[in-house]
């Protein structure tokens, strides 16, 4: 496979939509295991667009693994077809499923460095494999190791390097040939939180500097608000719930995505800070979702002061997602019942999202 500067877009190209780069339809993998069948993966339609970053996020033993080994062909599908750059990788022979393999780079949790080889050495090792020349080899590393910022750790080996040093190794080894996909599985999950956000900006720059092709699994849904476009929520081996990152954030429709969703935002009052909220706060507790919505603020207020109710905001925030305004505002109602359902009303009458917290 021709080696071609960091620098210059992969052959992907930057995203144009409406174009699929892999393409899962109703994909299930059973695994026979002492007797007993697993479906790891149930009949999951996905597909991700060329230039995008795609994170697939799930508990542990949700499938997220087995979903990633059957999109770079280390695992067949029981039933369904996974086809990656129009080729259907369930047809292919050994040879042309090496082939394809190597346009699919991958990283993982434990980096998987070879510890033998100084960092140029595990960069270069791909190249090596594909059959490209030393002098091609050397200037592609060179460029790579510059790209992840480690130029001036080319001869230092893989124990002398830190966590997130090792996985940019990885992540330039992964990108030498040059592939238009990245494979991410949990690649920042041994990772203390600081490393985490060096390697996700990372993996942000992969995409929109070099337009490669992004899939990101992970459990950790701060990793998604920070890199994905998109996300898939998967559960009990099938996908629940897929949509852009925003509208999963501002408004998950599944209780799988709801549990994430929190698990990432604190702006909505835990079970303890709900108990010790009422201890001050006599009145009806309710939570307004905050979106990028114009004027949305004025919306709010304006139901609360038609209904008759004195609103007090007594907890929440208001942050970005994906640099757009994302959060949510918890007031206590003060009023008689009626205004209060009045007052519930008019703001979903004004398709504001409010839940109450009784
Ligand atoms: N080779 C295998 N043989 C038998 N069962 C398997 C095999 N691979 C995965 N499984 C089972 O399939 C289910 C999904 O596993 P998978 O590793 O894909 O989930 P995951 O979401 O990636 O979880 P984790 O984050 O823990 O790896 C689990 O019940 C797992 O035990």
């Amino acid at each position: 496979m021709a080696a071609t500067s960091p620098a210059s877009p992969a052959p992907a190209g930057p995203r144009r939509t409406g174009d699929v780069l892999v393409e899962l339809e109703d994909v299930t993998k059973r695994f026979e295991r002492g007797g007993s069948t697993v479906t790891a993966v149930d009949g999951v339609s996905l597909s991700v667009a060329r230039g995008e970053v795609l994170a697939v996020i799930g508990y542990s033993g949700a499938g997220k693994s087995t979903l990633v080994r059957l999109v770079n062909a280390l695992e067949q599908p029981t039933s369904g077809s996974v086809r990656v750059a129009g080729q259907d990788l369930t047809r292919l022979g050994e040879k042309e499923l090496r082939a394809a393999r190597a346009g699919i780079g991958m990283i993982f949790q434990q980096f998987n460095l070879l510890s033998s080889r100084t960092v140029a050495g595990n960069v270069a090792y791909p190249l090596k494999v594909a059959g490209v020349g030393k002098a091609e080899r050397e200037k592609r590393t060179a460029e790579l190791l510059d790209f992840v910022g480690l130029l001036d750790r080319a001869h230092a080996h893989p124990e002398q390097l830190s966590g997130g040093q090792k996985q940019r190794v990885g992540i330039a080894r992964a990108l030498a040939t040059n592939p238009p996909l990245l494979l991410a599985d949990e690649a920042t999950s041994a990772l203390d939180p600081e490393t985490t956000e060096e390697v996700l900006t990372l993996l942000r720059r992969v995409n929109t500097e070099l337009g490669v092709t992004v899939v990101l699994i992970t459990h950790e849904m701060e990793a998604v608000r920070r890199v994905a476009d998109r996300v898939a929520v998967m559960e009990g081996g099938r996908v629940v719930e897929v949509g852009d990152v925003y509208d999963v954030f501002t408004a998950p429709q599944t209780p799988a995505a709801q549990r994430f969703v929190r698990s990432a935002t604190h702006d909505r009052p835990s079970p303890e800070a709900l108990a010790r909220l009422r201890e001050h706060h006599p009145g009806r507790l309710v939570t307004v979702r905050i979106t990028d919505r114009p004027r949305l603020q004025q919306v709010v207020d304006g139901a609360f002061r038609d209904a008759g109710v004195s609103a007090e905001l007594v907890y929440g925030g208001v942050g970005e997602v994906r640099e757009r305004r994302a959060g949510s505002l918890t007031y206590e109602l003060t009023g008689d019942d009626a205004a209060v359902q009045r007052a519930l009303a008019g703001l979903r009458a004004a398709d504001v999202v409010v839940d109450e917290e009784d």
